[in-house]
């Protein structure tokens, strides 16, 4: 299964990133840094359903999604748009990202940035902090609930938003028992690629309403993004059809129904 072979080539990572810098020295320097006040957060409480524009230039799925990728105006252009908040992906090997996309787009853009990418190790979670993320993303398919919350510990120490992803009704209990304030769920199935937004409907029912709550995966049309917010989902997380797109502002008008 792909979250296996993710994880396989996360390991290797991180042991590159120990070898290159003692995790002692990642987490002290990463927490010296200013706390910050969960920016994240604070913009998927938007009065309307918010939007995670996300930077993505290949996926297991899909293999290539941009050829070209000129990641810093794809950034800016979202900011442009009005997105509530940019999704960066940094894992190198399944989604040709990088984690100097998300420290260069830290330098030039101002939105709340999420790191996507396969957290194993806390020394990832300061190293996050590190290139300028305000969130990270912490699958339950990988973590168990107790590495759950201690990392959402770690993440509230440096001021980073966790962002919890579940994909059913178990992880979500998971999710929700770690202490998560963020539950993401995937309507992604990762064993089959299939997508079926009625993942996000379903389980949407499971988490308080004062926990955030993002529909991620195969949103495409302004009918899925009504679908979300009727069901009483914060915010979207959409890749592909964003990055498939030539105009962001148009495509992002059109997604949230005002074109
Ligand atoms: O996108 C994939 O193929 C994928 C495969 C295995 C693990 C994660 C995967 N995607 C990560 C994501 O969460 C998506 O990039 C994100 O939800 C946006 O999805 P989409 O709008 O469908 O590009």
């Amino acid at each position: 299964m792909i979250l296996d072979k993710l994880a396989d080539a996360t390991r290797r990572r991180v042991e590159a990133l120990k070898a290159q810098t003692p995790p002692e020295e990642l987490k002290s320097r990463a927490l010296a840094m200013d706390r910050g006040a969960f920016p994240f957060e604070a913009a998927l409480r938007a009065p309307d359903i918010a939007v995670i524009c996300e930077v993505k230039r290949a996926s297991p799925s899909k293999g290539v999604i941009a050829g070209e990728f000129p990641y810093l105006d794809i950034a800016r252009d979202y900011e442009k748009a009005g997105a509530d908040a940019v999704s960066v992906l940094t894992e190198p090997d399944y989604f040709l990202g990088h984690p100097d996309y998300l420290s260069g787009i830290r330098a030039q853009v101002g939105l709340p940035l999420l790191r996507k990418d396969f957290i194993l190790d806390d020394c990832q979670l300061y190293e996050s902090k590190l290139i300028g993320a305000d969130a990270v993303l912490l699958i339950c398919a990988l973590l168990d609930t107790e590495t759950l919350k201690s990392y959402i510990g770690i993440c509230d120490s440096l001021g980073l938003s966790a962002l919890v992803e579940a994909h059913d009704a178990p992880e979500i209990r998971s999710a929700l028992a770690a202490g998560a304030r963020i539950v993401g769920v995937n309507n992604r199935d990762l064993r089959t690629f299939q997508v079926d937004l009625g993942n996000s409907v379903r389980l949407r029912p499971l988490v308080p309403g004062d926990i955030l709550f993002v529909a991620e995966s195969g949103i495409k049309t302004a009918e899925d993004v009504g679908l979300l917010r009727r069901a009483g989902v914060n915010a979207v997380l959409i890749g592909e059809t964003l990055m498939r797109s030539g105009d962001k502002k148009a495509a992002l008008r059109e997604l949230r129904g005002m074109a």
